[in-house]
């Protein structure tokens, strides 16, 4: 069995879980209020700026210059791509460029970043794996079961169900599991925790942005 195989495995319920999130369930209605949504896109700008940071650091820890060159490009797909679907919103919302991170995405970026910096470069690309997969499958999803006119949301639906990441995320998986491959059983064990741990944090980040988290001191 391969890793991503064992890892999606493993985190099967809890996908479940992160597919009948409120947040989730009405982006795909176009029903979600609409402060919720500016909550979660400012608190992912934070995010996606650091997501941009982790890659570029596990970058700078392959020998094989395929995997530099991979993310690399992940990298800047972060800060570019997905900052055009931002910038959009941004426009059209009024969303503040800077942004305070939440407690939430505070934790999560803080976890990939230490992942990426501290860790085994196998556990670091295993911790960054939800982030692009997850985002697939639950774009699929809604893509999926939406109705196509006039959704308010629709630029952030196309974009993760679209093939430019589609392409990203298949090569993300590949490299993981062709690291993990020749990783040790104790790495092996300790990417699976990487990877579950970056989705329980998937899972918090939605549920944060519906609640729109606040610091309590
Ligand atoms: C929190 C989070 N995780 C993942 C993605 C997709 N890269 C995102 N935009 N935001």
């Amino acid at each position: 069995m391969t890793f991503s195989a064992k890892a999606w495995e493993r985190i099967t319920p809890l996908y479940d879980k992160i597919l009948n999130m409120p947040f989730n369930k009405e982006l795909m209605e176009g029903s979600l209020d609409l402060e919720k949504f500016k909550f979660y896109m400012a608190q992912d700008a934070y995010y996606l700026g650091e997501f941009g940071k982790t890659l570029a650091t596990l970058a700078g820890k392959f020998n094989d210059l395929n995997y530099v060159l991979a993310f690399t490009e992940f990298a800047s797909g972060a800060i570019v791509v997905e900052r055009a679907l931002h910038e959009s919103y941004f426009h059209e919302f009024g969303i503040p460029d800077l942004v305070n991170p939440s407690p939430t995405c505070l934790l999560y970026t803080n976890y990939i970043l230490n992942q990426a910096a501290y860790s085994d470069v196998a556990v670091g690309v295993a911790a960054v794996l939800p982030c692009f997969w997850i985002y697939k499958k639950v774009g699929d999803h809604i893509y999926t079961n939406h109705h196509h006119d006039g959704h308010q949301y629709k630029k952030w639906i196309e974009t993760y169900a679209g093939e430019e990441f589609a392409e990203s995320v298949k090569l993300a998986i590949n490299i993981t599991d062709a690291l993990a491959e020749k990783a040790s059983h104790e790495v092996q064990e300790k990417m699976l925790q990487a990877f579950e741990m970056a989705s329980k944090l998937e899972w918090m980040f939605w549920d944060s942005a519906y609640r729109e988290e606040t610091w309590l001191v």
